[in-house]
């Protein structure tokens, strides 16, 4: 290399040698709906330290004595629900933007779709993008926001795939996109078409839950109290999941034009008996129909693929409790799987890192 190119920033940057590896993230998803498979999918995930953050025996009980002979064959009915012909959505969704953001990017990019849990495998995915000779890799972890137990899983597992291979190349990772225009732009234009239709007495953002010790850990300036600290999203409390989940919501508001007093945040899917960050989803909908709220349009803004989380939970439990409080309409906005907004967003992110 000339040192011109170095110096002067009139002369075009030299284009690395080789191509750029792509590693899209999402959590992943049982094989199939069987008993057998939704339990081998929950043993890998939830033996995940960053997930079930408690002493490896207490994790190893808990998963081996409950978890695997009672709550698989509930969650593998829930999933039998959930399954197309062609599989779980959250994996018909990842294949399908794996080639559509593959179409964009060119052939300067090889795009691989991978899953944390299950297969497609982390491994598989970056051992497949070591043999192309690549000059650099971007990971892209499907999470908006950041969270120890997902995205900071992925990074931990990229690095432990990666930790012996004699050439490491350049590595890069999209730690949370909340914020991102079209990411944001995604969601308003989803509600927008929605309140099109109807008028909404009550929007609910229902955001996947955490314990609200994951959040103490890593609570390095001492800031959160689960409470009004979130009212902001500042530099010290940027990397917490619940600042970040509320403020994700003042950005979809902002563009949906939603007053003030007609949206609450809230937190759904917790396990297990020790606090997780509140408020959560399933007390929040009586106390709306309570109130006399009637019809409620609900976002889940912590997943990019329509999921277990979001097509059933949100979209038929939390419909149903509501219907049952005495709520009259619930209308879950559905996730920006493989539109084009959000392929252009992970090219924007990938081109931009
Ligand atoms: C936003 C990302 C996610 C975080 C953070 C997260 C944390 C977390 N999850 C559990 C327990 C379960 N989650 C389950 C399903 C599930 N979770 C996420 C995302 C996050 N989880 C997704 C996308 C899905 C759906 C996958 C699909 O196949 O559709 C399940 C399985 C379903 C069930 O039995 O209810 C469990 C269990 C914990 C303990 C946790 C801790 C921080
Ligand atoms: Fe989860
Ligand atoms: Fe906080």
């Amino acid at each position: 290399m000339n040192t011109e190119t170095l110096t002067n920033p009139s002369l075009p940057k030299e284009k690395p040698v080789g191509k750029t590896g792509v590693l899209i993230v999402n959590l992943g998803t049982p094989d199939s709906p069987s008993v057998p498979d939704v339990r081998k999918y929950l043993r890998e995930f939830l033996m995940d330290e960053r997930v079930i953050d408690i002493p490896y025996l207490n994790r190893w009980l808990l998963i081996n004595l409950i978890i695997a002979p009672f709550r698989a064959p509930k969650s593998a009915k829930i999933y039998r629900e959930l399954w197309t012909p062609e599989g779980s959505p959250l994996k018909i969704y990842g294949e399908s933007v794996e080639k559509k953001l593959q179409k964009v990017l060119g052939d300067d990019f090889v795009v691989k779709l991978a899953m944390r849990y299950q297969s497609p495998s982390i491994e598989n995915g970056l051992n497949e993008l070591r043999k192309l000779c690549l000059s650099e890799i971007i990971v892209v972890p499907f999470f908006p926001q950041y969270a120890s137990a997902s995205t900071g899983s992925v990074y931990k597992k990229v690095m432990e795939v990666v930790k012996d291979w004699e050439v490491l190349p350049e590595i890069k990772f999209i730690n949370r996109f909340l914020d991102h225009p079209k990411f944001v732009e995604g969601f308003v234009n989803l509600g927008k078409k929605y309140m099109a239709q109807r008028e909404y007495d009550h929007f609910v953002f229902s955001y996947h839950g955490i314990p609200e010790r994951q959040i103490t850990k890593g609570d390095v300036a001492n800031y959160c109290q689960f409470g009004t600290c979130c009212d902001t999203l500042n530099e010290k409390n940027q990397h917490c999941y619940r600042a970040q989940c509320y403020e994700t919501t003042r950005l979809f508001v902002k563009g949906m034009e939603i007053p003030e007093g007609k949206y609450t945040v809230a937190f759904q899917s917790r396990l297990g008996k020790t606090p997780w960050i509140k408020p959560y989803t399933d007390e929040l909908i009586p106390e709306l129909a309570k109130k006399g709220v009637k019809s409620v349009l609900a976002f889940s803004p912590a997943f990019v693929a329509d999921c277990l989380e979001t097509t059933i939970e949100v979209g038929e439990e939390y419909k149903e409790l509501f219907e049952k409080e005495g709520g009259e309409h619930w209308q879950l906005v559905e996730s920006l799987n493989d539109s084009d907004i959000w392929i252009e967003a992970l090219e924007d992110m990938v081109k931009k890192a």
